[in-house]
């Protein structure tokens, strides 16, 4: 009987697992190379919790999901149309389109320093929902299949993001510290949101991958803060503050296309850039539309939520009183089915 909590076995069935994937011949996920019956026999799962009863995932998708909080797989958006959410980039940083409600983040660092040619002192940019182009990634059919695995049919698209994590200044302030994403949502169950993240180009240890603790997803929130970092931190770049440094680290190598699904609990962040160029990434938070709003209120996700009141007051004003919730109302989006009642 395998621990569902000891992240040893689940690390060792990750490998195992791997070993029996490759990637298909269409390009568009994963083929599972032995029988989904010997896997079964090997690693009987209890009960599936994290994915939902459909053919989409492989019995070996859908097992590795479970087991570990994410799933990659291969090749799934084409060059194509990232080269043209590589170039909406482009034209925004540039300021030759403008879009309402789109945030143009810049790294700390360059917001300290004196002048920086636009492209390269933006971070991310949040929240393109009203975006036409940028926001055609998040309505991909491809990547809604997936979703759909997870969320079930009505999705909504609830928080969009394109990270273009800069060369490290020095003051490795291009790391994201260890987080998991719910701590930033004021909506639940966790079982329905999940993350698409796909890279933009080749993405490794140089240029600042993903790093998830596989497992991790079956814990609870734990309380985020500010990391004590000598050279400053980002803007609500929060980070776990007491997690357990022994628990094994995978580091996701991806390449152009790549995308991987992950569990908004599941522990995550990203290294530092070592090289001269911008590491690019397109990413969806997508929440079932029968999730609810929850009150944060005297939990541990009340220091975020007052930090992003006060960012809401000082972009719009004091008068201006917006709940989290509203704010997620507000950001939020439908792409597949019926909006019920997030
Ligand atoms: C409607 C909005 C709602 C947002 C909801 C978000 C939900 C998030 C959910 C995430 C879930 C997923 C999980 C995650 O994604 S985890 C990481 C999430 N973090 C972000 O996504 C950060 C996104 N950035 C922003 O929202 C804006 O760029 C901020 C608010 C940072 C600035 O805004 P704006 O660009 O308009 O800036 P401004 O020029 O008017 O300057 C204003 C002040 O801010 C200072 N400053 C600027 N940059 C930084 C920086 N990097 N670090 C520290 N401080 C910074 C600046 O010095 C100035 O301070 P002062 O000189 O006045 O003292
Ligand atoms: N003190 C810390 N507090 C919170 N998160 C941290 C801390 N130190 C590192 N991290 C984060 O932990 C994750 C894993 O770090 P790790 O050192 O394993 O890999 P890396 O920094 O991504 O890669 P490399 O060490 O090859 O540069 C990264 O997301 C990093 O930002
Ligand atoms: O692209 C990255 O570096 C990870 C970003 C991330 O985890 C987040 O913004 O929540
Ligand atoms: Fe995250
Ligand atoms: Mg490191």
């Amino acid at each position: 009987m395998q621990s569902r909590t000891e992240p040893g076995p689940a690390v060792g069935r990750l490998r195992l697992l791997l070993g029996h994937l490759k990637p298909n011949s269409t390009g568009t996920g994963l083929t599972a190379v032995s029988t989904s019956a010997q896997i079964y026999a090997a690693n009987p799962p209890d009960k599936f919790c994290y994915t939902l009863d459909n053919d989409v995932l492989s019995p070996e998708q859908r097992l590795f999901y479970e087991e570990n909080g994410f799933l990659l797989v291969k090749n799934l958006v084409s060059h194509e149309d990232l080269d043209r959410f590589r170039k909406e980039f482009e034209r925004l940083c540039k300021k030759e389109v403008k879009v309402p409600g789109l945030v143009i983040a810049k790294d700390i660092t360059v917001v300290k320093s004196e002048y920086v040619a636009e492209e390269s002192a933006v971070n991310k940019i949040q929240d393109f929902m009203d975006d036409e182009e940028l926001f055609r990634y998040c309505r991909l059919p491809q990547i809604l299949k997936l979703v759909a695995c997870f969320t079930g049919p009505n999705i909504m698209a609830m928080h969009t993001m394109l990270i273009n994590k800069p060369p490290d200044s020095g003051k490795m302030t291009s790391r994201h510290p260890l987080h998991q994403d719910l701590h930033y949502f004021p909506f639940r169950p966790a079982n329905q949101i999940v993350c698409a993240w796909t890279a933009m180009e080749h993405i490794d240890r140089n240029n600042g991958c993903l790093v998830v603790l596989p497992g991790t997803h079956k814990g609870s929130l734990k309380k985020h803060a500010y990391p004590a970092w000598e050279g400053g931190v980002n803007k609500m770049y929060h980070g776990i503050q007491d997690y357990d440094p022994s628990l094994p680290r995978v580091h996701l190598v991806m390449e152009k296309g790549d995308t991987v699904f992950f569990h908004p609990l599941l522990v995550h962040g990203s290294g530092m850039n070592r090289t001269e160029g911008f590491r690019k990434a397109i990413s969806c938070h997508y929440a079932s539309s029968d999730c609810n709003y929850i009150d944060v209120g005297g939990t541990s996700q009340e220091n975020i939520a007052s930090e992003i009141k006060q960012i809401v007051e000082k972009r719009y004003g004091e008068d201006v009183t917006v709940s989290f919730k509203d704010v997620w109302k507000f950001r939020s989006r439908l792409v597949q089915g019926q909006r019920i009642n997030l």
